[in-house]
């Protein structure tokens, strides 16, 4: 099978992008994670998939795999590269895109400085909807963690976000207690885990480890729940500049019940072919 495919990047978390609206595509699990491998493969921190729509008045249905060949509901960084990507292949012309994925419908919209501005939808605390094991939500949750007590954020962007305050992020144990924290018992579909310093009331520094990837140089979703559990946490106002180690995204949230917005840039790095072997 041959594959045309896409190198796009937003603040360096990489992403395959394949167009299944024009090529016919059969993927699994096992040629997501070979098309991930940053070795024998393209690379990439997530694989994503444009599709025909499958709902009356969206555009678009858009699918998202981890490197480790899961699929996900949410991808914010990801969400934007779509956003571009169908512009640049001629596949839309609108300015405004509405795409079904398996968090719900997501609206997304090309601005004329590049950047690109995604309605993320209504974050949840609801401990079942993320899904988290708790009797009720709460502000931050103690959870036991390598013989210490860790307490967190956990809510919901579509995909689970667990949000730990830390003092430096430079120096936070993100390598150590990522992997345990995403595979944590109390969250039985895995968790995106953040590691945010607040710098002030509209600025903070954040470092993610992804469920199905590991650390990558951003997240959009993790982004987004870092900068919402900061606003309920007290410590942040309702507009946030979110420094990851590959750049800022704005993030905005006016509260309970409101959909956060997140806006920042969207880059195609190369296009190709590939030809899958068989194994
Ligand atoms: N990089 C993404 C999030 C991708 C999915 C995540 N790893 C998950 O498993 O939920 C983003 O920019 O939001």
């Amino acid at each position: 099978m041959r594959l045309r495919f896409t190198k796009m990047h937003g603040l360096g978390n990489d992403f395959v992008v394949l167009d299944g609206v024009r090529q016919r595509i059969a993927l699994d699990a096992a040629l997501i994670r070979r098309l991930a491998d940053r070795r024998f493969g393209i690379g990439c921190d997530q694989v994503l998939l444009v599709e025909p729509p499958r709902l009356p008045g969206t555009d678009f249905h858009y699918r998202i795999f981890n490197a480790n060949g899961s699929e996900v509901e949410q991808c914010g960084n990801g969400a934007r590269c779509f956003a571009r990507f169908v512009r640049d292949q001629g596949l839309s012309t609108q300015d405004e895109i509405l795409v079904s994925t398996a968090a719900g419908v997501i609206r997304l919209y090309l601005e004329e400085d590049d950047q690109v501005r995604v309605n993320m939808g209504i974050p949840t605390f609801e401990p079942a909807k993320i899904p988290f094991l708790a009797d009720a939500p709460a502000l931050t949750h103690a959870l036991e963690v390598a013989g210490q007590t860790l307490h967190l954020s956990a809510l919901s962007l579509g995909n689970p976000h667990a949000v730990i305050l830390v003092e430096d992020i430079d120096t936070a144990p993100v390598a150590e207690l990522g992997p345990l924290l995403e595979r944590h018992p109390r969250f039985p579909k895995r968790v995106n885990v953040g590691f945010m310093q607040v710098i002030s009331l509209d600025a903070v520094r954040l470092r993610v480890y992804e469920r199905g990837v590991g650390e990558t140089l951003a997240c959009g979703s993790g982004a987004c729940a870092a900068a919402v559990s900061g606003q309920r946490l007290g410590l942040l106002g309702p507009s946030v500049r979110v420094s990851l180690p590959g750049g800022d995204l704005r993030i905005e949230w006016q509260g309970e019940g409101r959909p956060v917005w997140m806006s920042g840039p969207a880059e195609r790095v190369f296009v190709g072919e590939i030809e899958i072997a068989e194994e």
